[in-house]
């Protein structure tokens, strides 16, 4: 807990990263170090976008903050816990309870509506049937997907699945939702779409997101930007008050930055 100014109410630390490392092989074959001494915090409310080339280690970042895999060196804490340090069982019910997980793929089941999938982990939980469906109401009416809900996914758009898949992410009330190329698989009109959502939830519901992303147009949605490169923090960037100038803002730094980035050039600001 970080206390702040006399009387204004005391800001929470969610996640904190310190000095992670992570080096892939073991000691016969040769080894990568894909991260290296990375130290970050975010903050309750935060909405924070990591990016950098190919290859730099975002996603082996993002695994480790989802407590999906382990640093080699270092700490990782969520809400002051070490997930580290828990039992298998105990880690599982510390996923399903602190975080929310949203995947370039989409990964909503086939078989159930969209309502059904939105509602899986309330149903894990053993919610109140009153209780879940006000939730689906909720969180459905946030993310522009109410006359979906009947719909089975081969019968909705890319867009309206990943809001979906926002939906279950969130409707159990995560400290900290969690994106891996969220509109990776998108066109650009459902990207937009997607990114204001979040947009608005992280405004309006303080919301804490952390996304990983290749994709400039996406990360001017966020409300700061951490590059990495080669493994190590490279600089971080705020927005002000415009997203488009924020846009152009991480462009410049990407180019700074080298290394290859898939649509640098997308002209949809
Ligand atoms: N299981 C593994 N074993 C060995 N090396 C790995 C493993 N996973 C990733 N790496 C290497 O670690 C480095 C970082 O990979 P990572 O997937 O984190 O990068 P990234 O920034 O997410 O890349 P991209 O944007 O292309 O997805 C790369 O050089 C990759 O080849």
């Amino acid at each position: 807990m970080t206390l702040t100014r006399k009387g204004v109410s005391p800001i929470s630390t969610v996640l904190r990263a310190e000095q992670v490392t992570k080096i892939y092989g073991n000691k016969k074959r040769r080894t990568y170090t894909a991260l290296q001494d990375i130290h970050l915090e975010v903050q309750e409310g935060e909405f924070v976008g990591i990016m950098g080339p190919s290859g730099s280690g975002k996603t082996t970042l993002l695994n480790i903050l989802a407590t999906i895999d382990k640093p080699t060196a270092g700490q990782v804490y969520i809400n002051d816990v070490n997930p580290a340090v828990l039992s298998d069982r105990k880690l599982a019910l510390f996923r399903r309870h602190a975080l929310g997980y949203v995947f370039q793929d989409f990964n909503l089941l086939d078989t159930l509506t969209i309502k059904e999938n939105i509602l899986l982990p309330l149903a894990l939980e053993r919610t109140s049937a009153r209780e879940i469906e006000a939730k689906v109401q909720e969180m459905s009416a946030w993310l522009g997907i109410e006359s979906i809900l009947d719909k089975r996914t081969y019968e909705v758009s890319g867009g309206q699945m990943q809001r979906t898949a926002i939906a279950r992410a969130m409707i159990h009330q995560p400290s900290l939702l969690l994106a891996d190329e969220l509109t990776g698989n998108l066109d650009s009109k459902s990207a937009k779409d997607v990114m204001q959502a979040l947009e608005d939830m992280n405004e309006a519901q303080k919301r804490t997101i952390l996304i990983v992303t290749h994709d400039p147009f996406a990360a001017s949605y966020c409300k700061r930007v951490i590059f990495i490169k080669d493994g190590r923090l490279f600089t971080e960037i705020r927005k002000g008050s415009h997203r488009q100038a924020f846009f152009q803002k991480i462009l410049d730094t990407l180019s700074l930055l080298g290394g290859s980035f898939d649509d640098l050039s997308t002209p949809r600001h």
